[in-house]
């Protein structure tokens, strides 16, 4: 059955890619709110948003995800300019927040939910570094205005979980897909 990772996410792809061979990409292009009650619930919801979007055009096994930091109850998605993701990245500063990615894998009208949650604390941050960071641009295309991967590794004084999902595909989304009987690359 042909796998179809419903993402513009470069950062997902690459995931993917480094455990299965073949798979098409197909963006989705749909509004990431949601009348959900709690963080999880809604980046569930928005997944499977993307992951149904996609399988309705294209059939197949399509997965969708959606990622977001979570401080003190509060989403944070991407930053819109410079000036929020300044104010996000100074709301984090010093703090432990939760990055939360729920997906959706949807196949022969059948869907499978899940998320995953990883604790990351973030160091006390300067303005200059702060400043830095955002001249950079790496935050804009990000939820919480940062990427662990990249650059952004250096506001990070630890992390409790998965690594994986704190950059948008959670391990677990792979296991789900060895289980459904894809094979490992
Ligand atoms: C916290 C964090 C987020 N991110 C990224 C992961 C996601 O790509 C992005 C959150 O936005 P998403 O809406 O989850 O994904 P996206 O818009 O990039 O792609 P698509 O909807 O097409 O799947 O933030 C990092 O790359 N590193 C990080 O450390």
């Amino acid at each position: 059955m042909r796998l179809i990772l419903a993402s513009q996410s470069p950062r997902r792809r690459e995931i993917l890619r480094k455990f299965f061979d073949s798979f098409d990409i197909v963006p989705s292009a749909v509004s990431e709110e949601s009348t959900a009650e709690n963080p999880v619930e809604h980046a569930i919801e928005v997944a499977k948003r993307k992951a149904l979007d996609v399988y309705t055009r294209y059939g197949g096994v399509v997965i969708g995800a959606d990622t977001i930091v979570v401080l003190d109850n509060m989403i944070l998605g991407k930053p819109r300019n410079k000036k929020e993701a300044k104010e996000m990245l100074r709301s984090l500063s010093g703090k432990i927040h939760k990055v939360i990615t729920g997906y959706c894998i949807v196949r022969e009208g059948e869907e499978i939910t899940g998320y995953e949650i990883t604790e990351v604390k973030f160091r006390e941050l300067k303005d200059e570094e702060i400043e830095w960071y955002v001249s950079t641009g790496e935050p804009l295309d990000k939820a919480g205005a940062y990427g662990i991967q990249g650059k952004g590794g250096i506001l990070i004084e630890w992390i409790k979980g998965d690594y994986y999902n704190v950059v948008g595909f959670p391990i677990k989304i792979i296991l789900e897909l060895i289980d459904l009987g894809f094979k490992l690359s």
